[in-house]
């Protein structure tokens, strides 16, 4: 990456966040007034202000346009040295509540009891009907100006720099459910343009369940809880889910890709992302051109192995939140390249026979290849979660003057639903004037009223024209820079309720992606099939599901009927000759280790010396060490010391993507603090490690981690059973030689080798 070395506070961050050191911001509230309190006529308590923490500045008012006005007055009503109540007034006690003595009964004049607890009954708006689980992060999109040539849209053209605001999430979990589920990923990205909000509303994988959207109430119906016992939560592993995918043979698509690596990315920051539908860009000159968006990450895309998602999701359920923020804040600023394929505008709407009004069907880089247009880099963790990340509404109806829809059917129901679920969600209508909602450029709408209206429109004349507000607004063409649709021909048709024929082919577009999986990818892909269904009851929903897969491919139906105890079908459809796309497989391709995570296991009496050699040279390579030891703290002193960022009781290997062993000084010492473990097991061996310790890199080595060692920290992998001569595993004869191997294998992502089917 680009950025200076940003990790320096990255590993001590982490320390803070699991240990609780960060004790909170001090809240600069002045203590009640003793009993020799003066006179209300003296005020004495001081003027000056306090340090008021956290930040309290209210929102800004609204100038009469709906913009921010900068008012200093309305931001400092809720900051300052002193607490007080909802109407500036200042406050006492806010501990106790009004009574009859100090053991009477509570007296209901307490006004400010009672505004106190009826704010708090209130805090709670609805979460999101589908995409609950969220987090996001600030930042910034600078156009590279090569996409200048097919769209006017101003943010696009050569060096603009926007500011943008990003959204990840899971599609079928409530608020509080983990990050690491199998599920498809939301990447939702809010661009601030000088011509309006740009929502580009995207996920993580570039098909959907679905062609229509008037089917997406059955599908989240099928995929979100049992209605009757509400479980299971944030699964697609229940009969439900598996009835309709299998009924709508269209699904077979999307849930190939749920089922693959794709389900369970390692990071938000490692993951793809994509527009989905067809958009059509429209130039200066009126030329128009079909499009699909694509975020590249410069991290490369890595996915979790299913063991691991599923330790995380009760280890760290807030895994990829946490990843995000921990590497913004360490000024490790995750990028993606948005890039696009471009296809003739025609009006069959095809590309190489491949329908792409049909969301379910993506193109294959190989026949159109993605151009980068820009670069986003997230720079800035939001302050409030709640002010911004949760209510942040996008919308794919938010376009700017250059992009424009098509009639792909799935997202003119998309264009219906945001806006009617955030009028809920949000409370009334006035939710674009949100501080997160609002616009950069200039409002000037004619919008009026309704719930929590925070602008104070002036005039008379909120219509036009009119000739009392001083005329009315100018309406502008496009050439002033107004969104004009682009002017398509519609086809002359009659009213059905029908898709068109070309979007019956459902198994051809899922058999490609199979083809395209390295086989270590597609032994991910059947177990995940076969565990979710064999957490199914019913038996029609299992083989309907391995009829899919028969369509698919005999192999693929084969492994996964094997898994359920079942027979496999024969194919009902001629199975499609397709090319294999290598782009869509995750293996084979090299990457930068920028922001991967080592671990550097020691003990109280390990090479000390070597481990902080190790650290800055980790740290110098673009990479977050964690020093992992018996117990929290710091090991050593002077020039040696080094602070403890995990405990071996916390750690487990899906935080880390390689881990490396020191030796202690000594061949044979109690380098794993055995001493804390009360059961220790006898055995010179296995005396020198701690199971803790036996685990973690077991786990590690079953996840196909780098592994090194040096200087006697071998015995401890050979304590837990990982062969020294095994790939991957490195034993050297310094710490830095070690990292320098390790850091080669991190290349590419996972030792691929230790997989069964590799
Ligand atoms: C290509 C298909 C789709 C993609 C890529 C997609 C993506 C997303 C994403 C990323 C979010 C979360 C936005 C955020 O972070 O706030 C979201 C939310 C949502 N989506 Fe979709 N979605 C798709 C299809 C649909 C369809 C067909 C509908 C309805 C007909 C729909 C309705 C919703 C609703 C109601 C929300 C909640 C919005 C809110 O409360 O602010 N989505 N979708």
């Amino acid at each position: 990456m680009s950025q200076p070395n940003p990790l320096k506070r990255a590993a001590e961050k982490v320390t803070e966040a699991v240990q609780g050191g960060d004790t909170g911001p001090e809240d600069g509230i002045p203590g009640k007034p003793g009993p020799e309190s003066p006179s209300v006529a003296e005020p004495t308590e001081p003027r000056e202000p306090l340090p008021s923490k956290p930040d309290q500045s209210g929102p800004e008012t609204m100038s009469p346009t709906g913009q921010p006005t900068g008012d200093a007055q309305a931001r400092v009503a809720q900051s300052g040295a002193y607490l007080t109540d909802a109407q500036g007034t200042r406050l006492y006690d806010t501990d106790h509540s009004l009574k009859a003595g100090p053991r009477g009964p509570v007296l209901l004049q307490d006004h400010h009891l009672r505004e106190k607890v009826m704010h708090f009954d209130h805090e709670r708006i609805p979460e999101r009907v589908v995409h609950a689980r969220g987090a996001a992060a600030h930042g910034i999109f600078r156009s590279y100006g090569t996409a200048a040539s097919v769209t006017r849209a101003a943010f696009l053209a050569r060096d603009v720099e926007t500011p943008v605001f990003v959204r990840f999430s899971t599609v079928l979990g409530s608020r509080g459910s983990a990050d690491t589920v199998r599920d498809t990923r939301g990447f939702a990205t809010k661009f601030y343009t000088d011509e309006g909000v740009f929502d580009l509303v995207g996920n993580n994988m570039p098909v959907f369940f679905i062609q229509d959207a008037i089917k997406f109430p059955d599908v989240i119906h099928a995929g979100k809880p049992h209605p009757d016992r509400e479980i299971p939560q944030a699964q697609s592993a229940h009969d439900t889910f598996w009835d309709f995918v299998t009924l709508h043979t269209e699904a077979a698509h999307h849930t190939l890709w749920n089922m693959s690596d794709r389900g369970i990315p390692r990071s938000y920051r490692m993951m793809e992302g994509f527009g989905v539908h067809t958009f059509r860009l429209v130039a200066a000159d009126g030329a128009t051109t079909l499009v699909k968006f694509h975020w590249k990450p410069k991290l490369g895309v890595h996915s979790l192995v299913w063991e691991e998602a599923q330790i995380a999701s009760g280890v760290d359920p807030d895994f990829h939140r946490r990843d995000l923020a921990d590497a913004i804040e360490a000024g490790a600023y995750p990028e993606w390249e948005l890039g696009i394929q471009t296809f003739p505008d025609t009006p069959e709407q095809t590309f190489e026979g491949i329908d792409l009004l049909d969301p379910t069907n993506l193109v294959p880089e190989e026949l159109a290849p993605v151009q980068p247009v820009g670069l986003l880099t997230l720079n800035r963790n939001p302050s409030n979660y709640f002010a911004e990340t949760e209510q942040v509404a996008f919308h794919v109806g938010h376009l700017v003057p250059g992009i424009d829809i098509t009639d792909d059917p799935l997202l003119a129901g998309r264009l219906f639903s945001y806006l009617d679920t955030q009028i809920t969600r949000l409370g009334g209508p006035n939710f674009p004037q949100l501080p997160i909602n609002r616009p950069h450029s200039p409002v000037n709408d004619m919008l009026r009223d309704g719930m929590h209206q925070t602008a104070v429109h002036r005039g008379v004349a909120p219509y036009r024209p009119n000739s009392l507000d001083g005329g009315c607004p100018f309406t502008a063409g496009a050439d002033a820079g107004a969104f004009v649709e682009a002017p398509v021909r519609v086809p002359e048709a009659t009213k059905v309720r029908e898709a068109p024929e070309s979007f019956a082919d459902h198994f051809s577009q899922p058999r490609r992606f199979w083809l395209s999986m390295s086989a270590v990818e597609r032994e991910h892909i059947i177990a995940a099939y076969t565990f979710e269904l064999n957490k199914c009851y019913e038996q029609a929903v299992k083989e309907r599901a391995l009829q899919v897969l028969a369509n698919i491919d005999a192999e693929l139906c084969a492994s996964v009927a094997e898994g359920l105890g079942l027979p496999a079908p024969k194919a009902s459809v001629p199975l499609a000759e397709v090319e294999p796309s290598p782009a869509l497989s995750q293996v084979g391709h090299t990457w930068p280790a920028d922001g991967r995570v080592v671990g550097i296991v020691t003990g109280p009496d390990g090479d000390l010396d070597a481990v902080q050699a190790l650290r800055e040279a980790i740290l110098g390579a673009g990479m977050v060490p964690l020093v992992v030891a018996p117990k929290g703290g710091i090991l050593g002193s002077g020039d040696a010391a080094v602070t403890v960022q995990r405990t071996y009781a916390t750690a487990r290997s899906v935080e880390f993507d390689a881990l490396l062993v020191a030796g202690p000084p000594g061949v044979g010492g109690d380098a794993f603090g055995a001493r804390d473990v009360k059961a220790r097991p006898s055995g010179a061996a296995v005396a020198a490690t701690d199971p803790r310790v036996g685990l973690l890199l077991s786990e590690a080595f079953r996840h196909g981690k780098a592994i090194g060692a040096w200087a006697g920290g071998e015995n401890a992998l050979d304590a837990a059973g990982v062969p020294g001569d095994a790939p991957g595993v490195v034993v050297a004869g310094s710490g830095t030689a070690a990292l320098e191997q390790v850091q080669e294998l991190m290349g590419s992502h996972r030792v691929w080798e230790r997989f069964i089917a590799a």
